[in-house]
């Protein structure tokens, strides 16, 4: 792939984008790791109460980007924030004496990448900063195990329980239009299927889109900081043309929000078993389709936490760091599911897990 120049004078800000749980935080990560000695500012936005992504990455690549240089947006997904949020924290941004060389901008999940790429193009931003290019990932193992196919039965239990829902599979949609918005698309966990399970993949997302954006293949997002940080598009020129489903929508009299989905904090008391607990988490996720849960859990007469990551039924745990003097111990965990999800049923049966 021929690698771009970013525009002169311009600082470059990659935007990545890609469903709940693809592995865009841990992409980031690999990225800091091996930043190529340029200095990057990392702007963060979360689904759900709890910041988990922002505590994964500081530290982890302290040389490229201090734990100052890591900013969270929780105010709500990006894409509705764009405005009271974005905008002020870029101009802040770009007002520091010691200015980085690139900005990295990690979306939530259910983040429509479209309305944040736009705000580029706001006066002040724009003399300042250009989208580098927008890097969308994707889970290829739910793509191929049919997560982001049209479920009919579950978007109709949908309408039936909320008339305003008149559009497409919610899960669907989203996958669209963050692969619309793509001048790359990295096909993450390739570790999880096979040769033909990746082809499918790949035929099932250049299906998607119109335009042919580059895809590449990555095992726990490794890709070259070269590739990541030097794509030199400038989407914000670009971007009216990749319209999401929501702004046709929007062009058509309704309104943009995340009510599809929903998301709360769970917070428990120690895990004295936690091979047990996971065991029986699994069991949890799947009965009440749980997009995404991940947090920390306080293991009595462990010194360190325990990160805990579901991605669907599938659950990663390690201990991530010890847990810092003074701090209180506890397990907290955020849940993520849509929006017919029985909260309280769901909160009763993790609670029952210690
Ligand atoms: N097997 C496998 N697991 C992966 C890979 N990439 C990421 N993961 C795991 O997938 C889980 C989710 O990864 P994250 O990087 O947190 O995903 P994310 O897109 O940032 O998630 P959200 O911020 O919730 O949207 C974690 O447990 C990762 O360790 C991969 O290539 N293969």
């Amino acid at each position: 792939m021929t690698l771009a120049k970013p525009q002169p004078g311009k600082i470059p800000a990659t935007v990545i984008t890609g469903f709940l749980g693809a592995g865009k935080t841990t992409m980031i990560r690999n990225l800091l790791q091996n930043a190529d000695g340029k200095r990057i500012a990392l702007i963060i936005n979360e689904f759900g109460d709890l910041g988990v992504d922002g505590d994964v990455l500081k530290g982890c690549g302290a040389e490229a980007c201090s734990e100052e240089d890591i900013i969270e947006l929780t105010n709500g997904c990006i894409c509705c924030t764009v405005a009271d949020d974005f905008i002020p924290t870029m101009t802040k941004l770009l007002e520091r004496e010691n200015r980085p060389d690139h900005i990295v901008i990690e979306t939530s999940g259910l983040a429509l990448p479209q309305p944040l790429v736009a705000a580029f193009n706001w006066p002040d931003i724009r003399s300042e900063v250009t989208v580098d290019g927008v890097v969308t990932v994707v889970d290829s193992a739910a793509v191929a195990a049919g997560r982001f196919a049209d479920d009919h039965d579950k978007v109709d239990a949908l309408r039936v329980n909320d008339d305003n829902l008149d559009h497409e599979s919610p899960l669907e949609e989203l996958f669209e239009d963050q692969l619309t918005a793509a001048d790359l698309i990295v096909l993450n966990k390739t570790d999880l299927i096979d040769a033909a399970g990746l082809k499918s993949v790949r035929d099932e997302v250049a299906s998607r889109i119109s335009r042919k954006p580059t895809m590449i293949e990555a095992r726990n997002g490794e890709v070259a900081a070269a590739i990541l940080l030097g794509l030199g598009v400038g989407t914000e020129g670009e971007i009216a043309n990749r319209k999401s489903h929501h702004e046709m929508d929007h062009e058509a009299g309704e309104e943009h929000d995340h009510d599809e989905f929903d998301s709360f904090v769970v917070e428990l008391g120690a895990v004295a078993d936690p091979a047990r607990f996971i065991d029986r988490l699994k069991g949890v996720v799947a009965e009440h389709d749980i997009l995404r849960l991940k947090g920390f859990a306080d293991v009595p007469d462990k010194p360190m936490r325990l990160l805990i990551q579901a991605v669907g039924s599938r659950i990663d745990q390690y201990y991530d760091r010890a847990w810092a003097p003074g701090e209180t111990r506890g397990t907290r965990l955020v849940v993520i599911g849509l929006h017919d999800m029985d909260e309280a049923a769901v909160r009763a049966a993790i609670s029952a897990l210690v």
